[in-house]
């Protein structure tokens, strides 16, 4: 079955709140919310996809910090890795493919409906305070 690697980004602010971006309409997943990121691109290192995925996406310059947690799930038809990672930034992030962005307060996160393979990173989010 075909594996997805995914890398995504805790963005956080000076106030520490955490950005969220919606998926759009029309892709799997759709208005849920996630951490920015997408896929990993055959021959590419996760930290150079997860700096492209942010310019793309947010058009921010990131630096890939420490790992936050990496959840494998398996899905009826494929199997994705979720691994994400703390981001330091320049820039301002804006929602440059059209999504709605949320910079959410840690306690708030779990208002957010998020795809599932995020409940385990949200938890070790709130966890680690
Ligand atoms: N970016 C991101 N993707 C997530 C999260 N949680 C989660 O299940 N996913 C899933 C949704 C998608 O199936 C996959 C990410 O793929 P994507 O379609 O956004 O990939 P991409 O940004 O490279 O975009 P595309 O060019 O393939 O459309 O991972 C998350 O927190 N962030
Ligand atoms: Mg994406």
């Amino acid at each position: 079955m075909k594996q997805v690697h995914v890398v995504a980004g805790v963005i956080r602010d000076v106030r520490g709140r955490i950005l969220l971006a919606r998926r759009t309409e029309g892709r799997d997943l759709a208005g849920l919310w996630e951490f920015p990121g997408g896929k990993v691109e055959p021959g590419e290192s996760p930290e150079d996809a997860l700096v492209r995925e942010l310019r793309e996406e947010l058009g921010i310059e990131a630096t890939v910090g420490a790992p936050v947690a990496c959840v494998p799930l398996e899905t009826p038809g494929k199997r994705l890795l979720l691994d994400v990672r703390e981001v330091a930034f320049s820039g301002h992030p804006r929602g440059l493919e059209g999504q709605a962005l949320a910079w959410v307060p840690l306690r708030k996160l779990v208002d957010y409906p998020m795809p599932p393979a995020d409940l385990p990173v949200v938890a070790e989010l709130l966890l680690r305070g």
